[in-house]
């Protein structure tokens, strides 16, 4: 029998107030899978990886995580359980250093050993971020400040990471940087969930993805499927 998913979204359905903003949403993602969420802006990718997160405001659906129902677990204690998000636009401590940043990702708040080989860990995998734990963190690259994001969030060694638009404002150089760390963080046998607008961006790095147009999922399949999808071609060209 093939193995359960590690993540499965069932009939999603979140609304702010009385605007429905994802309609019957499902998914999944499977142990040391790379997903990625594409759709046009405003189609409501952000709110997936929310609603998962407990961040955004579930109506009904389910949401499980290695079969533990999500949706009335609050985000802390997801946090523990092995999730975690990057969220769009990095927000990071901009007055703190990248270790200080780096620190307030751990699970625990005081600096034991644990904490310790966490930090050994995240910096062995960013080793820029080693070499500058001491600077600011606002004053950086949008690039390494993404870094330092994806290194703080990898701090609560999670086993499944969502990512809110990584690839966000970042020149096509950095961008290239960007997915070489989420294809290194997944040889550590980290699933990971981005989303993002760009056709290319999204199926040239993943496994598997989804489509969604006006808050519902409206494809899936491999990366090579959804690049020569016809349906692919008619929602973007509108775009
Ligand atoms: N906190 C909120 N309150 C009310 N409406 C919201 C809220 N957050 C998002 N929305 C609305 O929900 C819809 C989906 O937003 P969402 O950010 O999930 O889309 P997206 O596909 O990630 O878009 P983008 O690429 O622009 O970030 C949009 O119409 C947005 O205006």
């Amino acid at each position: 029998m093939a193995e359960p998913p590690m993540l499965q979204v069932e009939d999603l359905n979140v609304l702010y107030g009385d605007y429905q903003v994802l309609w019957d949403v499902s998914m999944s993602v499977g142990q040391k899978e790379i997903v990625a969420v594409l759709g046009p802006n405003g189609s409501g990718k952000s709110t997936v990886l929310k609603a998962i997160m407990g961040l955004a405001p579930v109506r009904s659906g389910k949401i499980l995580f290695e079969g533990q129902d999500l949706t009335r677990v609050p985000t802390h204690e997801m946090v523990a359980m092995g999730i975690s998000m990057v969220l769009e636009r990095r927000r990071l401590f901009g007055q703190m250093t990248v270790r200080e940043n780096l620190l307030l990702g751990a699970y625990h708040r005081s600096v034991n050993k644990d904490t310790r080989s966490r930090l050994e860990w995240v910096e062995s995998l960013f080793p820029i971020l080693a070499e500058r734990r001491d600077q600011i963190a606002g004053k950086m690259s949008g690039g390494e400040q993404q870094m330092v994001a994806i290194a703080r969030s990898l701090m609560s060694r999670p086993r499944l990471l969502l990512m809110d638009e990584p690839y966000l404002g970042l020149a096509p150089r950095v961008v290239k940087q960007i997915a070489g760390i989420i294809r290194r963080v997944n040889e550590e046998g980290i699933a990971v969930v981005f989303n993002e607008q760009n056709v290319k961006l999204s199926f040239g790095l993943s496994d598997r993805g989804y489509l969604l147009e006006g808050g519902r999922m409206v494809l899936s399949g491999t990366g090579e499927e959804m690049i020569n999808s016809d349906v692919i071609s008619r929602v973007y060209l509108g775009v």
